[in-house]
Formats: C-alpha cells, structure tokens, sequence
C-alpha cells in the first residue's frame, strides 16, 4: 500500500499466513498506511532473516526501523504506538485480560488441532475431530449472544486474532467432516458477518483458495 501519510510502518508478510492477515486487518481497521512486503517463505529475503533471527517467520512489523515480531504481539503493539486509531482491545484491565487469554486459546487450540488435522487421515482422525468440534463449541459459547466478540466494542482484538482460522471452516467439513454450521452455527454466522467487513475480506484467503490449498498439500504429503 502506497503512504499517504507515512508513519514509518512496513510490514513483512506472506498473504497466505492467518498470522499475518491478522496484521493486515489491523492495519486497515486503524487507517494506518504502510507498505507491505510479500516474503517468498521458501527463498526468504535477508530483510527477513535479519529481522526475526529467532524465529524466521512472518510476519514482522517494522516500524521506523525497529522490529516487532508475533502477530498477537503486533496487534497489541499498534494499539499502544497509535493511540489515536480505533483500540483494539478493550480498555478495561480484566476484559483486556480475557481477550488476551482467548487469543492465546486460538493459537493453541485452533491453529495447534487444525495444523494436526492437515496432516492426518483415517482413525487418528476421530479424536481429532471431536477435539476440533469441542474447541469450536467453546469459541461459540465464548461469543454468547454477542455480535463481534469485542462485546459493545464492536469487531476488535479476538475478531482479528481468529477471523483468518474462519476461512479453515468449510475445509474442516470437505477433508474431515467437522461440519462448523452444525456444530457451532452461531459460530459460522459471526465468521460471515466479519467477512462483510473490509477489513477482513480484503485480507484473507476465500475459503476455496484455502481448501484448494489443503488439498494440494495433503496430495504433495501423500495423505490423499
Ligand atoms: N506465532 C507466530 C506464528 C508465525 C508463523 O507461524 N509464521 C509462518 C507462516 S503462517 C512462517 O513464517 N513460516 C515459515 C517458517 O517457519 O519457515 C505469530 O503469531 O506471528
């Protein structure tokens, strides 16, 4: 995106990473112009490898020269660099807190079970399932009634940290048979709100293009 008012942001990403788009919808959601980097994950640039020693990965947000790395992280930080921007999180410590602890639900359960299934077919597949189809129950229950997960903050913090695992949804019916609209349908109708916003269609996968994805990648690992 070209700068309209620069605020020294760039950001290093590969479109397909839910971590990044997390990034990417935080950035539009502020206003915040920046330019963006699409790293090669196979062949990654020496702006890469030299900003995330550690870890190697996208994404990476630079801002007037500086590294921050982790997408939950990046999230949280643009909040607190830009405090003129729509807030992310909550202001509140304890509702902060929660948001904080669900995100960190996401990774661990959502990208932890759902990167297990890719990989598996058959029997090991069964508790899987069931473990994918109580995570997404719980996530459900989490929402309540509301509309965003952001409560009266509208779409906020834990909208952007699971909205791109959303785009997983029909991919977990077609490969495993985890039906999320009948598992979790109040579920599957936050995710097709949050896709009406520009923010996230503009920055995530369609889910055919993520199936498309799994499927070639469960060919090229012989799992299909
Ligand atoms: N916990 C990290 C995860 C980042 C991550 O897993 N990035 C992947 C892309 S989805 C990556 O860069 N993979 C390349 C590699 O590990 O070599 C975050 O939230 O930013």
């Amino acid at each position: 995106m070209a700068a309209e008012k620069n605020v020294g942001l760039v950001l290093l990403n590969s479109s397909l990473s839910p971590f990044g788009q997390r990034c990417s919808i935080a950035l539009a959601e502020k206003g915040l112009p920046h330019e963006y980097v699409e790293e090669d994950l196979a062949a990654k640039s020496d702006l890469l490898l030299r900003s995330n020693p550690i870890y190697k990965q996208v994404p990476v947000l630079l801002h007037d020269g500086r590294t921050i790395i982790e997408s939950l992280i990046i999230l949280q930080y643009l909040d607190e660099a830009f405090p003129d921007t729509r807030p992310l999180l909550p202001t509140d410590p304890y509702e902060r807190a929660q948001a904080r602890f669900w995100a960190d639900y996401v990774d661990k359960k959502v990208y932890g079970c759902g990167s297990r299934l890719y990989m598996i077919k058959g029997e090991p597949q069964v508790p899987a399932n069931i473990e994918m189809a109580g995570i997404l129950k719980t996530l459900e229950g989490e929402l309540g009634e509301k509309e965003f997960f952001g409560g009266e903050h509208g779409f906020g913090f834990l909208d952007i940290a699971l909205v791109p695992f959303s785009t997983w949804f029909e991919s977990f019916d077609k490969f495993w048979g985890v039906g999320v609209a009948e598992v979790a349908p109040k579920l599957a109708a936050w995710a097709a709100r949050c896709m009406e916003r520009e923010s996230v269609s503009k920055n995530v996968f369609s889910p055919e293009k993520v199936s498309d994805f799994i499927g070639e990648m469960r060919k090229d690992l012989g799992i299909e």
